[in-house]
């Protein structure tokens, strides 16, 4: 059996980011820049009024007005030094004006305005390339594309840019036993939680879930499921790959072409864990335990989803803290435990066992223990990795 850290180099080692594509705005939201972005433009493209006023040569307070200028227009204007020209917030200022007087500073006259209150020379004038210039690099590669973002791209005239696409998941869990919740439970049957688990968890995740699906365990449904779902970027799987005689999972990726990379951590919960690639799709065949499925999907399958991002290399991040109370390790193997951290102290939850939930429901970190540490002490330097659901 493999170790935590061989098969996150295993998976590392089977990672890339997903090939770059170009993409139109109303695609972007989540997915990272390829290059960078150069701007095309100026913003702004023209001298901008920032106010609703009248635009004028700096230097005399009673003013003739000659013309107007709103937003969209672009006449040019004779403006001598006694002229001014009516003018909205957006449009251009006229050449030959300096200054934008905002009207609530002036009052009319029969032929125009007069100064009430003075602006200094420039002001209410945004100049051109006040934000940015023309030719420069406005966002890096390796940027997360988001709202603001997509904006500020409109604004400068980019209709598509080149990206790391958002991966696509396929999610199947298996099991005969497996009966929707909202109905009374039949004898020797579970009520499913794992498909609206990790749907759920993938939501954290900058993923786009393009198939959802619950087979039975047979051979010929498997199969069918695993082939159909092989189109995605990734493949999670929950149940059917430990060693049961209706466990058909890992023959079915097998007669699938997936070629196995690891089967089995050296570690609780979660030890079953199947992973392999058929082409560039990756598959994560998790335990069905409920607690084994959602640890190896945080520790293992989102950080693969991260580095398909684009965003990140896979590796760990383990924290150090301090541990309350008192904890024995009697399997030599690397566990994630439960646990709630609050300011580097971290509590263990009592109930470990894969096939619960309820422990999960309360933590926001695994206390990392690894295989050869078999007792902690209270107080003891203890490393943990945090999550969030
Ligand atoms: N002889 C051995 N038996 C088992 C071993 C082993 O090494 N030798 N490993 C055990 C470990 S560890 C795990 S973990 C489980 C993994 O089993 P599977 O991945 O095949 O999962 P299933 O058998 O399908 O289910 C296990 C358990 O979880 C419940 N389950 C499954 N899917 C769901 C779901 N979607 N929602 C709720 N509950 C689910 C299922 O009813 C079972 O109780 O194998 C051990 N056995
Ligand atoms: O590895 Mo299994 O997840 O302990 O029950």
């Amino acid at each position: 059996m493999i170790s935590v850290f061989q098969a996150l180099s295993i998976i590392d080692q089977n990672t890339e980011a997903l090939a770059p594509v170009l993409l139109p705005l109303s695609k972007l939201n989540g997915c990272v820049l390829a290059e960078d972005v150069q701007a095309p433009i100026s913003l702004p493209p023209f001298r901008q009024s920032a106010m609703d006023g009248y635009a004028f040569k700096h230097g005399k307070d009673e003013l003739r007005l000659i013309g107007e200028s709103k937003a969209g227009d672009f006449a040019e204007f004779k403006i001598g030094s006694a002229d001014c020209v009516r003018i909205f917030t957006g449009a251009r200022v006229p050449d030959q004006a300096d200054t934008v007087v905002m009207q609530e500073h002036v009052e009319k006259t029969s032929s125009g305005i007069r100064l009430i209150k003075t602006p200094e020379k420039g002001t209410n004038v945004r100049p051109v390339g006040e934000q940015i210039k023309q030719g420069e690099i406005v966002l890096k590669k390796g940027t997360k594309i988001n709202a603001a973002i997509v904006g500020f791209l409109a604004g400068l005239g980019i209709s598509e840019v080149l990206v790391i696409p958002i991966p696509k998941i396929a999610l199947i869990v298996t099991g005969n036993e497996l009966q929707e919740p909202g109905t009374p439970l039949k004898p020797g049957s579970v009520y499913e939680s794992n498909r609206v688990m990790i749907e759920t968890a993938l939501k954290a995740e900058n993923v786009e879930l393009i198939l959802s699906n619950h087979v039975l365990d047979d051979k010929e449904s498997t199969f069918e499921a695993i082939r159909v779902a092989l189109d995605a970027d990734m493949v999670l799987i929950s149940g059917g790959i430990s060693v049961g005689d209706y466990d058909f999972v890992k023959e079915s990726l097998e007669r699938n072409g997936v070629e196995e990379k690891f089967y089995k951590i050296n570690q609780k919960p979660g030890k079953p864990l199947w992973y392999g690639k058929k082409g560039k799709t990756q598959v994560f065949a998790l335990p069905g335990n409920p607690a084994s499925s959602l640890t190896c999907f945080l520790i293992y399958a989102t950080a693969a989803i991260r580095k398909m991002n684009g965003t990140e290399k896979i590796d760990i991040q383990l924290k150090k803290g301090k541990m309350k109370g008192h904890f024995v390790n009697k399997f030599q193997k690397a566990l994630f435990l439960q646990a709630r951290e609050q300011s580097g102290v971290l509590e263990v939850y009592p109930k470990q066992a894969s096939s619960m939930l309820v422990s999960f429901t309360q933590s926001n970190a695994f206390l990392f223990v690894p295989e050869d540490v078999k007792e902690i002490q209270e107080e003891d330097e203890v490393h943990y990795i945090p999550f969030k659901l």
